[in-house]
């Protein structure tokens, strides 16, 4: 099992990393370390049986230097403040990366919703979404899915926010429902950039992903969308996990079947003609493409070094830690970072805001059109800067990018006296 690390601290040394190959001064790069503000709040919520709850709650805004603050809300056990505020870091260079115009922010509950009804859901959310009221807005930071949230959970936080401001205001958020001002396409965006980046990164390495074999760690949104898609471009996808453990099937697994075996079961475990087998298992196949699709901290240093995968495409945040990092790059493992693998997510949301704002919407193809136009311009923008400065890693490549284009829009806003 991998160690802890905590994730700003991984966050700051990834930052660290790259700042090294840039002429950016130290204080500015400093500011570039730390969240602008954090909501902290502890939620009171009544429950079915009439008592009431308390929900430690937090909102990070990291930057807004390049546009409205944007990011996900979690709703997990393992919510920290350090966790929000990683994962609020990591959306600003996401953003960056993919250069679309916004910060980074995110969100989080610690809560199991496992353990809750859908009426106490709905009315943690929207105590939620009352105490992020007055900090939120279309143009001021908009909120989106990430773990254990959805359409049913961004269509109560908005129906919250338009209620209490006697408006209406679908872009204060996005991941919505269609018919509630969602977007065609936003449910599978992030599984999509995880299957461009990685078809992408086989044809730069110069290797066939048809035939290539792949295993893929947690099986939500983003995991099960990934492996569907990677399927469909020929691959073989022989493990797939959740947090219930992992299977395998040395002849390939029908990546659309077991989805459907989840959704009727509540976890991959058991699907037919398959070995059981753990995530630490799972992540060291030999396979020719792993992509972690879970939580953080997935992969270690330790655990690092009995990886067998050539190529790593991130769909989760943050899954390997520092450690991990300087091991792969040592060994020679590509890893395609986070920042552009899961930038599908919040590319599809600026698609689904700009419909909200015009209240025009696009079709399908048009939106998988243009984020694979997003994606594969950032891939290569990523692979020249790698090349070019000579950098150890594509996420240092990625994160240089990044840095750079935050640094602009500061540098070019001038100073207050
Ligand atoms: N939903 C979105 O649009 C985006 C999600 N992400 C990231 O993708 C990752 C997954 O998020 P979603 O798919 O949205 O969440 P989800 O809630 O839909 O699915 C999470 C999956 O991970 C599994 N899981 C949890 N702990 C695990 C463990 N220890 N080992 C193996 N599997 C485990 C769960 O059982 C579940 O199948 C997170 O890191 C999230 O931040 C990134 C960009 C956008
Ligand atoms: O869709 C969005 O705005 C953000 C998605 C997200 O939280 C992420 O990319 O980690």
């Amino acid at each position: 099992m991998a160690q802890e690390a905590n994730p700003f601290e991984s966050l700051q040394e990834q930052i660290d990393d790259a700042a090294a190959y840039l002429d950016v001064r130290d204080d500015v790069i400093e500011r570039l370390k730390n969240p602008e503000r954090v909501l902290e709040t502890n939620l009171s919520v009544e429950m079915d049986d009439g008592s009431i709850e308390l929900f430690r709650a937090y909102r990070s805004q990291f930057n807004g230097d390049r546009g409205p603050y944007k990011g996900g809300i979690r709703y997990h056990p393992g919510v920290t403040r350090d966790e929000v505020k990683a994962l609020s870091g990591w959306m600003v260079y996401k953003c960056a990366v993919v250069d679309i115009p916004y910060g980074g922010g995110k969100g989080g509950i610690v809560i199991d919703p496992k353990n809750y009804s859908e009426g106490e859901l709905e009315r943690v959310s929207r105590s939620f979404a009352k105490e992020l009221r007055p900090f939120i807005g279309v143009d001021r930071d908009i909120p989106a899915p990430d773990v254990n949230t959805g359409q049913r959970e961004m269509n109560w936080i908005k129906d919250t926010y338009e209620t209490l401001e006697n408006t209406t205001a679908p872009g204060v958020i996005t991941g919505k429902a269609l018919d509630n001002g969602g977007s065609e396409g936003r449910v599978e965006a992030t599984g999509r950039s995880t299957m461009l980046t990685a078809r992408e990164a086989f044809k730069y390495l110069d290797r066939d992903i048809e035939g290539a074999t792949v295993a893929v760690q947690g099986y939500g949104n983003a995991g099960s969308v990934a492996a569907k898609l990677i399927e469909d471009l020929g691959a073989n996808i022989v493990a797939v996990s959740d947090s219930s453990g992992g299977i395998y099937n040395s002849d390939g697994l029908d990546a659309r079947d077991v989805k459907a075996f989840k959704n009727e079961t509540g976890s991959v475990s058991g699907y037919e003609g398959t070995e059981s087998l753990t995530n630490d298992e799972l992540l060291t196949l030999d396979v020719d493409l792993l992509v972690p699709a879970a939580l953080e901290n997935a992969i270690d240093g330790d655990l690092a070094k009995d990886v067998q995968a050539d190529i790593i495409a991130e769909a989760a945040n943050g899954p390997l830690t520092p450690r991990a990092d300087d091991v792969l790059t040592e060994r020679g493992v590509h890893v395609f970072p986070d920042i552009l693998a899961n930038a599908g997510g919040v590319t599809v949301s600026y698609f689904e805001w700009v419909q909200n704002r015009q209240r025009f919407y696009w079709t399908e193809e048009r939106v998988n059109d243009e984020l694979e136009r997003v994606i594969v311009n950032a891939f290569d923008t990523l692979v020249d800067a790698y090349e070019k400065h000579d950098l150890p890693n594509f996420r240092t490549a990625a994160y240089v990018v990044a840095i750079q284009r935050v640094v602009n829009a500061y540098d070019q806003s001038g100073n207050w006296p």
